[in-house]
Parts: C-alpha cells; structure tokens; sequence
C-alpha cells in the first residue's frame, strides 16, 4: 500500500483535525469537570439542529499525524474527549492506543451510526433517528444522551433505553434552539421517570467553548 496521505487518514493514524481545546465537560455525566476536546472533522449524519455543521465536510481540516495530536493533549489534561463531526467515521484504535500509551482517559461523543473503533475509558452514545445507531454499540454505551427536539423525542428515548445495560445513564438534553419549550417537558418526564436525568449544555451558558 502506498504511503499517501489517504491511505494513513483510512489507517486512522492520520485524522481530519477541526479543533481542540481545554475546557469543561458541558454535557452529560461528566458535567462541570475539565477535560482537553478533540473536535475530528467527517459527518455525514445530517441532523439538521447541529451546533457544529462546518464541521460535517471532513475535506475542510487538515489531515494530522496523531502523534501531533496527542503530543498537544498531553500539555493540557489526562482526560481526552474525541468529538466531531462523527469521531467513528475514522478508525480510533491508533489515536486511542496513542493516547492510553501516555496514561490519558479517553472518552468519545458519538452518534453511534458507524461501528465501535477505538478503546475507550466512557462511551456517550446519541443517537439518532436520522442514521440509527449500529446495534453492536448499545452493550458498550456508559451514557445514553437523547436530544429532545420535539415531544416525539421521549418515545425515541424511551425505545433507545431499552437497548442499553443496566448501568448505562440516562440523560435528556433539549435541543439548543428549542430550549425554553423543551426544559419544561424534560423536567416533566425526568419527574415521572427519575431512572433519566437532565442534561444541559452548560458550556453554552458558561460562554467557554
Ligand atoms: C456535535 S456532536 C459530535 C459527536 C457526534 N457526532 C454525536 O452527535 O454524538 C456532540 C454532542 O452535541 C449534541 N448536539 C449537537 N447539536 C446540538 C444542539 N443543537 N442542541 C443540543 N445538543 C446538540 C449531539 O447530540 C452530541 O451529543
Ligand atoms: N464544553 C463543551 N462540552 C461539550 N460536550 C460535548 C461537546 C461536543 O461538541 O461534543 C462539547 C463542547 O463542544 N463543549
Ligand atoms: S451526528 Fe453529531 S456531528 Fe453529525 S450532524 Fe448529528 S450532531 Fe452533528
Ligand atoms: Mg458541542
């Protein structure tokens, strides 16, 4: 096999790298606690209320050798979240070895829509109705975070619950533009069903990235 740069981004030690920055967990379990994000560009979900759509076409960043990538993590913090765009629509396993080399815990935000790559400390899983979620993942969620949008969500969420363990969160978390229609909702249902718990993007309140 050649050595092109499209060969190394196929083999994963290449990524399209958008962004990365040392901020606070926003969202989910982790609320409220630092971590170092790295934002992989590639999307091809299309859920039209995305909150970082330039990040969706993976021709507009620049592949980057993860040795890079994990060089500049270490600087800043042994807690590693991989976002996107869809983190796995790349293959993880070498930026994960990388970072789990240098002793970090690495957690992904995923949709789930394309298979589990990587070794992963906590697992976020998001589905969504648009490009469902491959089956083999929901044994492996440590989190399930719902996007609610409209009142057809909770029936969404509660299906999508069904197909996770026992120990896996739940979370609820109103779709930024809908925000004050939908917390009410959210604190309705999490009311009636204590097992689900609310999720807020508090980054966006905090005004940090
Ligand atoms: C931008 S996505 C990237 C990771 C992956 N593609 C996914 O969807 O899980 C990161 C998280 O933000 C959530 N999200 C995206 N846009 C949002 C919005 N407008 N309001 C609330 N949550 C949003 C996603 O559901 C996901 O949990
Ligand atoms: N602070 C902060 N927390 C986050 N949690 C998940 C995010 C994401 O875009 O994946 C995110 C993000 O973009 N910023
Ligand atoms: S899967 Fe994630 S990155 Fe892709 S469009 Fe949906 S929210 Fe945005
Ligand atoms: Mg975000």
């Amino acid at each position: 096999m050649k050595d092109t740069i499209e060969n190394k981004v196929d083999a994963g030690v290449m990524l399209p790298l958008m962004e990365e920055f040392y901020t606070i967990q926003g969202e989910g379990f982790h609320t409220g606690t630092a971590a170092y994000f790295i934002r992989i560009g590639g999307c091809d979900v299309g859920c039209h209320w995305c909150d970082v759509k330039e990040s969706w076409n993976a021709e507009t960043h620049p592949p980057t050798a993860i040795e890079h990538i994990v060089e500049n993590a270490d600087k800043w913090s042994k807690t590693i979240v991989i976002t996107g765009g869809e983190p796995l629509t790349w293959n993880m396993q070498p930026l994960t070895n990388a970072l789990k080399d240098r002793g970090m815990t690495v957690h992904i935000e995923t949709s789930g829509a394309y298979p589990l790559t990587g070794t992963w400390d906590w697992i976020c899983l998001s589905p969504k109705k648009v490009k469902m979620p491959v089956p083999e993942i929901y044994k492996e969620a440590n989190e399930l975070k719902v996007i609610v949008y409209n009142k057809n969500d909770f029936a969404f969420a509660k299906a999508e619950s069904q197909k996770v363990t026992s120990s896996c969160q739940l979370f609820l978390q109103p779709e930024w533009s809908v925000r004050e229609k939908m917390i009410p909702l959210i604190t309705e249902f999490v009311m009636e069903n204590p097992e689900w718990r609310v999720s807020l993007q508090t980054h966006k309140y905090l005004n940090i990235p």
